[in-house]
């Protein structure tokens, strides 16, 4: 038999018709490949047909922004208290009119404390203005006097805390968040809470307590999810940083559809007591707490204040020749589940990936083994995080299944979102993903990326299949996070980098990934794709 097989490779008769049953395979799967992706993409033009047509002349844009401070990033803020030139309490005040300016067209805030902030703020002035060096705060508060808000999943202190879930809808915070009392050590000053999915696990930001939250681009479309309130907030100018959380985008992906910066750092580097149902600072987990701002200058400084010690494990300090980085770039994960990737985000990919070549002489496409199991392997990776959505959708009153929450939804006394309701649903009746595949697949991700980039080297890699859909449309497109969750699984850093706007004033960008603790590596390429393009863009 063996004997048999041995001569059939040798002859070259045999060979020939084997590397053409080989190559025809080829052919069929791309063929298919090419017919399942034209499908999709039609799918996608008509949802987007129908949801243009219920939406249009509904459009609200937010106003104009009349007071210059409040395009100024926190850094050059911060400085100008140190300096005088401003008191904190003209910032803190400037960004709770804008706040309550944007209110009315976002629903974005969902809990204020606007009263105690400018109160806070007049001592931040008191404290300056009696301090015979205030220059050294910018060591020892860089952020003093700074408005921040914060998603409403954080703890923060007589805060409501309610993750977007009517089972808590009186729970008030009795402590911070560890990241929460960082940036307050650091002089930061909170003004108030915003909006979220329920329980954080959705791509839009709506519940039944707070209803829906806008995009200031275009209200008629999503903001993304969870920070997805953090997002609209920094875009429309209601408040200089924030600090959100992401493990599965939920930095990246507000952050994307308003056209900001937001970073996840690499693994384990933030405290994450308070960070949504948390009680452990460590555990090991995809999630990551992170800055959203819309300067790039302060993305560093922010993410400072918030990895606290841990500083020591990454190289800030440590100069970024852009010149001698590698740079790698891949345009589509291969996920079949998600929409192609629209031509407006793949011209955003060329003009950077042509910037960065113009600066380096190189870059290397890619194609990276597994990407096109994101979602499975987020899925899968999900599984091990601590707490169980059944369980912690009712806060832990009871444990609901996909079955009991469907008879409450037809019956009218469904207390859950429908987002949630798909999750209990995913949950329930999805087949299992197997370990095994789903750890070796992960392992060989990591590895093939890892030796790729080094200490040396990013990714960029799609934002999203396509820029901010209509409200509701993303329950027929529930797998396009893959494009973000897939960094949470590697547990790398990764940066969402905005580009300007598309023809329809649309936010675009991209992602700069860096291996675990080059976080470095992002925010020098994030700092230099704003002065090439411009980073924010106003909204009004
Ligand atoms: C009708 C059942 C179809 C099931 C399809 C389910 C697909 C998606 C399920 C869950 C998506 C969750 C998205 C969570 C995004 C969270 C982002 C984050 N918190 O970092």
């Amino acid at each position: 038999m063996c004997k048999a097989q041995d001569n059939k490779a040798d002859n070259p008769h045999q060979k020939q018709q084997l590397s053409l049953g080989k190559a025809l395979k080829q052919l069929a799967l791309e063929l298919l490949w090419i017919f399942i992706t034209q499908i999709h993409s039609l799918f996608d033009l008509v949802v987007d047909f129908c949801f243009k047509l219920y939406y249009q002349n509904k459009i609200r844009k937010v106003g104009p922004i009349k007071n210059k401070l409040l395009l100024e990033s926190a850094v050059d803020l911060a400085e100008k208290i140190r300096n005088k030139k401003v008191t904190a309490e003209e910032v803190v005040q400037s960004f709770i009119e804008r706040c309550k300016e944007v209110q009315e067209i976002l629903n974005v805030i969902v809990e204020d404390r606007y009263e105690q902030a400018i109160a806070e703020a007049k001592e931040v002035d008191k404290l300056i203005n009696k301090h015979p060096d205030p220059a050294s705060f910018k060591i020892t508060k860089p952020f003093l006097g700074i408005p921040f808000t914060t998603k409403e999943s954080n703890e923060a202190k007589g805060f409501l805390h309610t993750m977007g879930s009517m089972f808590r809808r009186d729970y008030r915070s009795p402590e911070d968040a560890t990241v929460i009392g960082y940036l307050k050590s650091a002089g930061g000053i909170i003004i108030a809470k915003t909006n979220i999915p329920e329980l954080n696990m959705w791509t839009e930001s709506r519940n039944n307590l707070y209803g829906q939250t806008n995009n200031p681009y275009d209200t008629t479309r999503t903001v993304g999810g969870s920070s997805g309130g953090e997002g609209a907030i920094i875009a429309s100018c209601g408040a200089p940083i924030s600090i959100a959380s992401d493990i599965g985008g939920s930095i990246r992906m507000p952050a994307f559809f308003n056209g900001v910066f937001g970073h996840k750092p690499s693994e384990g580097l933030t405290p994450m007591k308070g960070v949504g149902l948390r009680e452990n600072e460590y555990d090991i987990s995809m999630v990551e707490a992170g800055p959203i701002c819309k300067k790039a200058v302060d993305l560093d400084p922010l993410l400072r204040v918030l990895i606290g010690d841990n500083i020591s494990k990454l190289k800030l300090d440590q100069p970024v020749d852009l010149k001698t980085l590698q740079i790698f770039y891949q345009e589509e994960s291969g996920d079949i589940r998600c929409s192609k990737v629209s031509g407006s985000l793949r011209k955003a990919m060329k003009n950077a990936v042509d910037h960065f070549k113009g600066i380096t002489g190189a870059a290397t496409k890619v194609k990276l083994p597994g990407t096109e199991y994101s979602y499975r392997l987020w899925r899968y990776w999900m599984t091990k995080e601590v707490g169980e959505f059944n369980q912690n959708i009712t806060n832990k009153q009871y444990r609901t299944t996909a079955k009991a929450e469907l008879v409450n939804l037809l019956t009218f006394r469904s207390q859950l979102t429908l987002a949630a309701i798909i999750k209990l649903i995913d949950n329930d009746y999805l087949p299992k993903e197997n370990s095994e595949w789903a750890e070796k697949t992960t392992e060989n991700l990591k590895v093939e990326l890892l030796n790729k980039l080094g200490d040396n080297g990013v990714l960029f890699y799609p934002s999203s299949p396509l820029t901010a859909g209509y409200h509701y449309s993303a329950y027929f497109k529930p797998f396009n996070f893959g494009y973000w969750c897939i960094f949470n699984v590697l547990k790398f850093p990764a940066c969402q980098v905005p580009l300007g706007l598309d023809k329809n004033g649309l936010p675009v960008g991209i992602q700069v990934v860096a291996a675990p603790y080059q976080d470095h590596l992002c925010l020098a390429v994030a700092r230099e794709l704003e002065s090439a393009f411009g980073g924010w863009v106003n909204p009004s």
